[in-house]
């Protein structure tokens, strides 16, 4: 039997002002699938995302989450939605004056009455998930050390221990290791599959690298400007056709050209800097990429 439909967005059309930032976006997402959000930057990744949270509201189009019109729900009932989805961001908007098990902990703060300061105020169940979650994601040792003095990879495993405290039925994570170098952003990747595999999570990841995307989704849905131009398995699918997807909708060639140069730059960057102690990787290709324009 197929799996049910969990995600169900269609003709979702957004404007911020005069920018499109989606428009007739369709797509579906069963339960399990654990699919990548493939665009350069710009493209509308974070705002679908958005959507599927009820962080932001359609202009037009309508997007089911688990059953529910996520536009229609207020108060209680989208407190309600968003416990049972998970969402991890590239920032990891961790605490940083707090302590790791603490940051997990809050986790849990939309199904807990009335504020908590400090950990003693947290029941002593939640403690023990807390610590449990830490422990899956390889940082049990250090839960009790301030957020803000853990690496960047560390800290992106901290967020998705405090998004499994709310023991989600779905993980929406936009462009999860982007501010990552190449080694972490294995490890939280790894991570997050492992974890989606174990749970039967069901897992929508914003990307913009294609070699990525490839390996560790098993469905890539493509945006470009806001548009659905690629929804299609990972498996047998190579970069090269990918490209050409993108190619095939792209009007310009000086476009396509653009798209190319920022995904070679990536990467470069990428081989530069693995295996030394270079900066990350998402600055080198920034930076280059800004290079090149300026050119
Ligand atoms: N709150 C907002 N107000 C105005 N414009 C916005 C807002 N949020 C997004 N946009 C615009 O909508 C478009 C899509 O942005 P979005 O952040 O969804 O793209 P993205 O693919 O996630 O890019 P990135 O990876 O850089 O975040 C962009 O043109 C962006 O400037």
């Amino acid at each position: 039997m197929d799996a049910p439909v969990v995600i169900e967005v269609d003709a979702l059309d957004k404007r911020f002002g005069r920018t499109v930032a989606l428009q007739g976006a369709s797509l579906t997402v069963a339960r399990g699938e654990i699919v990548v959000l493939l665009g350069l930057s710009g493209s509308g990744k974070s705002t679908l995302l958005r959507h599927l949270d009820g962080l932001e509201l359609p202009t037009t189009g309508s997007v089911r989450v688990l059953g529910e019109e996520v536009p229609s729900l207020r108060g209680r009932r989208l407190r309600a939605l968003r416990g049972r989805v998970g969402f991890v961001f590239q920032q990891f908007e961790l605490v940083p004056s707090l302590t790791v098990l603490e940051n997990v902990l809050t986790g849990t703060l939309s199904t807990l009455r009335g504020p908590r300061l400090g950990l003693w105020s947290y029941p002593r169940s939640r403690k023990l998930a807390a610590l449990g979650h830490l422990d899956r994601v390889g940082l049990l040792d250090r839960a009790y050390q301030r957020a803000d003095t853990l690496s960047g990879g560390q800290q992106q495993r901290v967020a998705i221990a405090r998004a499994l405290m709310q023991e989600p039925e779905i993980l929406l994570a936009d462009e999860p290791v982007a501010s990552l170098d190449p080694e972490s952003s294995e490890q939280v990747m790894s991570l997050i599959r492992e974890i989606a595999m174990d749970a039967g999570l069901t897992v929508v990841c914003s990307l913009h690298q294609v070699d990525l995307a490839l390996s560790w989704g098993d469905r890539i849905i493509g945006l470009r400007h806001g548009e659905v131009v690629l929804d299609t398995p990972t498996e047998g699918l190579t970069k090269t056709q990918v490209m050409e997807i993108y190619g095939r909708v792209a009007t310009a060639t000086a476009e396509l050209q653009a798209i190319e140069a920022e995904l070679e730059t990536a990467d470069v960057a990428a081989s530069a800097v693995s295996g030394s102690d270079a900066e990350p990787t998402a600055e080198v290709a920034d930076r280059a990429v800004a290079e090149e324009a300026a050119r």
